[in-house]
């Protein structure tokens, strides 16, 4: 893909995330692998007010080729995703009350899904019977350690669709943009259904 057309497709997926509430203040970040690189958000912008002035361009290896500013202060960790996952084209990540809180309530180092018709909407997945597990990384200020553990993770765990960062939010993975959005739409009412059960049945009915 072009970078123009990723970063036109970016910059709607943040008018549409920003309207669902999963992105305040400036929090989150997006990104794309293209034929030349990488296209990612520059850091401190909102992201429901994306222009083509904030994205920066980066070659295959990660160096900026074009745009103005700072890449995202998270830059690391999605090119750590695209490395460790390549059917991933796009990353979105986001801050979601839900994701930020379910993070935090549950101490393990997953959340565990199951029993939910729209698990399906994730791909690969066929059955409400099925256990769709996310991991949850513990935050951290210094994101080439972050995205360590994520390696480290991965060599035993493939992720597929997404990880938790503990009290900060969500990353999305996708095929193409589509997916990407189809993914984090779907995981996101995933997060409020469990929170929402949480809340009724209690944290000890964590699967
Ligand atoms: C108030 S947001 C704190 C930083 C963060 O977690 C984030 O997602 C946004 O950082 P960026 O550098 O991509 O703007
Ligand atoms: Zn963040």
């Amino acid at each position: 893909m072009h970078n123009n057309t990723a970063i036109s497709q970016l910059i709607e997926a943040g008018k549409w995330i920003s309207q669902k509430g999963w992105v305040p203040a400036t929090g989150g970040n997006f990104s794309a692998r293209t034929a030349t690189g990488y296209v990612v958000t520059a850091s401190g912008f909102d992201k429901g007010q994306l222009g083509t002035h904030t994205f920066i361009e980066l070659d295959h290896q990660g160096n900026r080729t074009k745009g103005a500013g700072n890449p995202s202060a998270e830059t690391q960790l999605h090119l750590g995703m695209y490395k460790l996952i390549p059917h991933a084209n796009v990353v979105l990540h986001t801050h979601s009350v839900a994701a930020t809180v379910l993070s935090r309530v549950i101490k393990s180092h997953a959340l565990n899904l199951s029993g939910y018709e729209m698990q399906k909407s994730l791909s690969g997945v066929t059955s409400h019977l099925d256990t769709l597990s996310i991991p949850i990384f513990e935050n951290d200020q210094d994101i080439d350690r972050l995205s360590l553990l994520l390696s480290d993770h991965h060599l035993h765990t493939p992720i597929e669709h997404a990880v938790l960062i503990r009290g900060h939010g969500v990353y999305v993975v996708g095929r193409n943009y589509k997916q990407a959005l189809r993914h984090l739409e779907g995981l996101e009412f995933l997060f409020s259904c469990e929170l929402e059960r949480l809340k009724i049945e209690g944290i000890g009915t964590q699967l």
